[in-house]
């Protein structure tokens, strides 16, 4: 069944994948170059830090030319180019967010940047993380990054952390920035990064991105700016969550969210205009309407930044939210294990039997692909029930096994669960991991997304 990809095909992926590696080592070692060069010429070490303590008080006539056309704003001129040089801001997430966000920043003369991520550069990143090629998927998104940017701004100081922001090491990475961007995507890191930032007196610049829609605003700045528990006291329901590998997102929606958590960083550190702090901008892509909603100022009782916090040091943000801050490797353990199919028994004993595979994804993921013989009940339909009265009339007269599958194995257990409640004795299985299992142990031709 599994059919070999071309094998030069797989050689050239390898050797990209390495080119790219030793890029990666390249440009490290060309930072820590530079590192030792400034500490040899100023005389202190800054431990690969980022250079935020820099006090450079002219421009170079490279920097002139490479700024010229923001150095014209009235409004922004040298002496903010001065401050964005002497500036460094740290970039939570490397993705549909974090790409732009790091693009504008670095184009624009920031001088320190770090970059938190902790996964690889995948294909289906491609289409919104515009920091990230083919020969870089799977590469450190950190390492990615930085050799992209370093193409548009050799002058930017960039500094990888390419682990997971947790409690354990946030300050530690946090505290020598000025600006913190929150380019996750998942609400146990944004807490995360509430409280540090609160706890070290940073601005925040949140952005969201799903589907066609996107929203921005800035935590925590000045004495009167809310914070995201002022906001949000205490976390949603995980089942209310959704992110862009589900919900899925258009890289052009991503692409405006993270141009202006650039543009906030940007005017934060040269103080200019007005800060997007008590105020939330929504972006509506579908209707191409931008609207700025005032939200609530600092609550007198917020636990993290009123006088008198209950949270005065980073706690477990997983289990406070009762959600994973990384996407991996989390599969859904709902049913026993004797309720489940493996992909290779299904094969074996069941697909070519007489047998209902019930595919319970969206309809338009069921367009992408779908196995043989497999028939398309949304899990919507099952749960509201009316799929299940459908089926009770063919139960009566077929009794065939009952096989669910969906993309990763966890909706299909939802529905498993479900329908056992209304048929306990029936034979009803989830196909266990999913389509993806499939593509992974029976045909690697099927599509994976
Ligand atoms: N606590 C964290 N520490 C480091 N990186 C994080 C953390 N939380 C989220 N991220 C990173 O934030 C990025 C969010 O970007 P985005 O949602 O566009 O990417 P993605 O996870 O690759 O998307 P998809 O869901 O399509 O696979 C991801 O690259 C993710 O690895
Ligand atoms: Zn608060």
């Amino acid at each position: 069944m599994i059919a070999a990809r071309g094998a030069p095909e797989i050689e050239k992926a390898k050797l990209r994948l390495e080119i790219a590696e030793l890029q990666a080592v390249l440009n490290a070692k060309e930072q820590q170059l530079l590192e030792l060069q400034s500490t040899i010429s100023t005389g202190a070490s800054n431990g690969g830090e980022p250079e935020s303590k820099q006090d450079h008080q002219k421009l170079s006539n490279d920097d002139i030319a490479r700024y010229s056309r923001q150095l014209i704003l009235p409004d922004f001129g040298i002496g903010g180019q001065l401050k964005l040089k002497n500036s460094a801001v740290l970039i939570v997430g490397i993705g549909g967010l974090g790409c732009p966000a790091a693009q504008y920043l670095a184009g624009a003369g920031c001088g320190s940047l770090g970059l938190v991520d902790y996964d690889q550069v995948e294909r289906s990143n491609l289409h919104r993380q515009t920091l990230h090629t083919v020969a870089r998927c799977g590469l450190s998104k950190a390492e990615s990054a930085r050799i992209a940017l370093l193409e548009l701004n050799p002058h930017c100081h960039i500094t990888c952390h390419a682990s997971l922001l947790n409690r354990f090491n946030a300050m530690d990475i946090m505290h020598g920035y000025d600006v913190v961007l929150d380019c996750s995507d998942n609400v146990a890191t944004r807490y995360l990064l509430n409280d540090a930032c609160v706890m070290l007196g940073k601005p925040l610049v949140s952005g969201s991105a799903l589907k066609l829609d996107g929203q921005i605003t800035v935590y925590n700045y000045g004495t009167q700016g809310p914070c995201y528990r002022c906001i949000f006291p205490v976390p949603p329901p995980p089942e209310a969550v959704t992110n862009c590998g589900d919900g899925g997102v258009l890289g052009a929606v991503t692409g405006t969210i993270g141009a202006m958590q650039a543009l906030e960083a940007i005017k934060l550190i040269v103080g200019l205009g007005d800060v997007l702090a008590g105020r939330l901008l929504i972006f509506d892509g579908s209707s191409c309407q931008f609207r700025n909603i005032r939200i609530r100022s600092k609550r007198a009782n917020c636990h993290v930044c009123s006088d008198q916090p209950l949270i005065t040091q980073l706690i477990d943000y997983e289990v406070f939210c009762g959600m994973h801050a990384t996407d991996k490797d989390n599969p859904l353990q709902l049913l026993e294990p004797e309720q489940r199919i493996t992909v290779v028994d299904y094969q074996k004993s069941l697909q070519d039997k007489p047998h209902l595979l019930l595919d319970v994804r969206a309809q338009a993921e069921f367009e992408i692909c779908q196995l043989p013989q497999a028939i398309n009940v949304p899990l919507a339909q099952i749960l509201d029930g009316s799929y299940l009265q459908q089926l009770d009339a063919q139960f009566k007269s077929s009794g065939f096994p009952i096989v669910v599958v969906c993309r990763r194995g966890n909706d299909s257990q939802i529905a498993v669960q479900h329908m056992k409640n209304q048929f306990p004795e029936h034979f009803i299985r989830d196909l266990k991991g999913g389509l993806h299992a499939w593509t992974n142990q029976i045909d690697e031709n099927f599509p994976i997304y």
